[in-house]
Order: C-alpha cells, then structure tokens, then sequence
C-alpha cells in the first residue's frame, strides 16, 4: 500500500491552443478538466498500474466537491478532509509539441486544526504501508518542516517516506532523513543553489541532498530522462518519445513507476522511465495505464557518461 499526501490538490484546467501569446485573447481548440496536485496524480498513477493507493486531501467549497467527485470517477481510494477554504484551480495552457505553461493558484489557506485532522488521517491510513509520499507545494498555513514532521512521525513505524517538492518544503524534508526525494532539474539547482547544466553537475548536487539527510535521490530531468542516486551509487536512463503530447505529471507517473517497482536499482530505473515516458505520450495530466506502458524503449547507462550536457 502507498499512501500519498498531497496538501494542496487543485483541479486542473488544460487548454490546447496553437500558439500562446501574451496580451492577446486566444480561443482554445479544447478545454479538459482533471484532478490534479502531485500526489493525487502518484494515486491516480498507481490506480493504473493496479498498485494499491490511498490518496489524502484536504477539500473546500464546490471545487472541492468536484475534485473529490472526479476521483472517485476514476475510481480511487480518498480520504477527503473538509477544510473551509476552496481547492485551487490551475491552469495549463498547452501548445503543440508538448509545450506547456502553467498558472498555479497559492492554494487555500489551512487551519492549524484541519492540518492536524489532515495529520491523523495520515497516520491512521499508514498504518501497514510500505510507503508514504508527500508531493507537491505548500498551502498557505502549512509550515515548511511538515514534510520533515510527516519523516519523524512515520520512520519509527518502519514506514518509508517520499518526498517530491521544493524550495524551503524540499530543505527543511532533508534534515529529517526521508527514504526517498524527487527534484526535477529546477529543483534540484535550487536546493543546493548552483546551476545543473551536465549529468556530474546533477550527481553532485544529488549527493549534496543525500549528505544533507536524503536516502536515495532520484532526479528528473525531462527528455533527458533521470538518475538515481543513493546507497548502490549512480545510474541514469531515458526513454525517448518521438511526439510529446504533454509533461505535465510526467514526475508524478515517474516516481509512481519508481514505487510500484520497489524503489531501488536499475529495474525499478526502468520501470520509472517508462512510466514517465507514456505519461509524456498523454494529452494534459492523464495518467498512463498498463497498454500505455512500453518498456522496450527504455536505456538504462549503468556507467552514465558524467560530462554529458543536458538538452532540456
Ligand atoms: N520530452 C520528454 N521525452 C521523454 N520523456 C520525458 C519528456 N519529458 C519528461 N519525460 C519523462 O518524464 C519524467 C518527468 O519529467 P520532468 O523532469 O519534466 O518532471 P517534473 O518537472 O517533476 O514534472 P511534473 O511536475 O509536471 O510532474 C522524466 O524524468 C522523463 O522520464
Ligand atoms: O503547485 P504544485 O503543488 O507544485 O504543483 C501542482 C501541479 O502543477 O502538479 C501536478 C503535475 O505534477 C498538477 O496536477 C498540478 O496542477
């Protein structure tokens, strides 16, 4: 079972326009609504995959309403908590290619009360979960060690956590040694506050989060694929895609896959990447299903070339 936590879900908005240009009124070719936020996509990922998941978010005001009405659409497990503020709304304008821009609400404020309703539901979920999975920004009312005290709470249990945020939230989680963090490239610059323009810049800056806490760092790097580095050493890989249709919670799938296949070494490598690579093939934030999944394009570099640069 993994549980994810995602404490400030949103409902996604994607708009498919030719061209985005700024100043001007653009018609859209098609507007699709998902459910979205980091974690409930790692659930709606999983749920896919036929991997047990429960996902925990709070909801607020009639867009909560339909949030938790799509979820439980697809058919997910959710522990909804109501809170008084609205669920966010974010916006991807999506442009051929694979281009996206997204508009992403600050979230509704919470409570001191309903984090702590939010906290308990995490802890009575995790009870017998392999794995606990924070993901995403921070409401505003949230503290920035909440994914540190979510480590603390769970590692006596023997329940390993995951971490996908960043900035102060991404910081303060590696101080309290989770099991597992997943910075895209932006991320992972920011975190250690020099640029990653070759694989060895990201290999260090990876270690620097292992020594700073981090178990295993696993670093997504869009087209370039990932890495992974943690107690076995380095490996990367990619997975090509010839026509993205969009990358929005292509992270999400990935670190999904990574999970569901055990989070450790080159197959679970793999199965991340490929994972990651069929979201990429999806229109908006849809989530890959097993037909989806290839796996025969997937290049796993146990010796990854370090002076390589990075294209995206
Ligand atoms: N253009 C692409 N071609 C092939 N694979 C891609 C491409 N873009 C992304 N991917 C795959 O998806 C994974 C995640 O992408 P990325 O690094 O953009 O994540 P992210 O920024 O965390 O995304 P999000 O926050 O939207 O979930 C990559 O590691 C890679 O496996
Ligand atoms: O604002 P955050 O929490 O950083 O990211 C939220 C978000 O952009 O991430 C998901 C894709 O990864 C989307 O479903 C959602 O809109």
């Amino acid at each position: 079972m993994i549980v994810t936590v995602t404490l400030n879900p949103s409902l996604d908005r994607t708009m498919e326009v030719d061209v985005l240009a700024r100043g001007q009124v653009i018609r859209a070719r098609s507007a699709r609504l998902d459910p979205g936020g980091k974690g409930v996509n790692v659930t709606r990922a999983l749920l896919a995959g036929r991997v047990p998941s429960v996902a925990v978010v709070p909801v607020g005001g009639p867009e909560g309403d339909r949030l938790r009405q799509l979820l439980l659409a697809e058919g997910l497990t959710v522990r909804a908590v109501p809170v008084a503020g609205h669920t966010r709304s974010n916006v991807t304008v999506a442009e051929p290619g694979g281009v996206a821009t997204k508009l992403n609400e600050p979230g509704a404020r919470l409570s001191h009360g309903e984090l702590a309703e939010v906290a308990r539901v995490v802890a009575a979920e995790s009870a017998g979960a392999g794995w606990v999975a924070g993901c995403g920004s921070l409401p505003p009312g949230v503290p920035d060690d909440i994914y540190a005290q979510l480590c603390r709470r769970l590692a006596p249990a023997g329940i390993r956590v995951a971490v996908d945020s960043s900035g102060p939230a991404l910081l303060a989680a590696l101080a309290a040694g989770p099991d597992l963090v997943k910075p895209n490239r932006e991320e992972l610059a920011e975190a250690v506050g020099s640029p990653v323009g070759r694989l060895a810049d990201v290999v260090a800056a990876a270690r620097q989060l292992r020594a700073r806490g981090a178990r295993s760092v696993l670093v997504s790097l869009g087209a370039d694929g990932a890495v992974l580095v943690d107690d076995d050493g380095v490996i990367a890989g990619d997975a090509p895609v010839e026509n993205p249709k969009s990358t929005v919670g292509a992270g999400d799938a990935l670190l999904a896959g990574f999970l569901a296949a055990g989070a450790r070494g080159p197959r679970a490598l793999a199965e991340a990447l490929a994972w990651g690579a069929a979201a990429v093939r999806l229109p908006a934030s849809r989530m890959p299903r097993r037909p989806d999944i290839r796996r025969d394009i997937v290049r796993i570099h146990a010796r990854p070339d370090l002076d390589q640069r990075l294209m995206t």
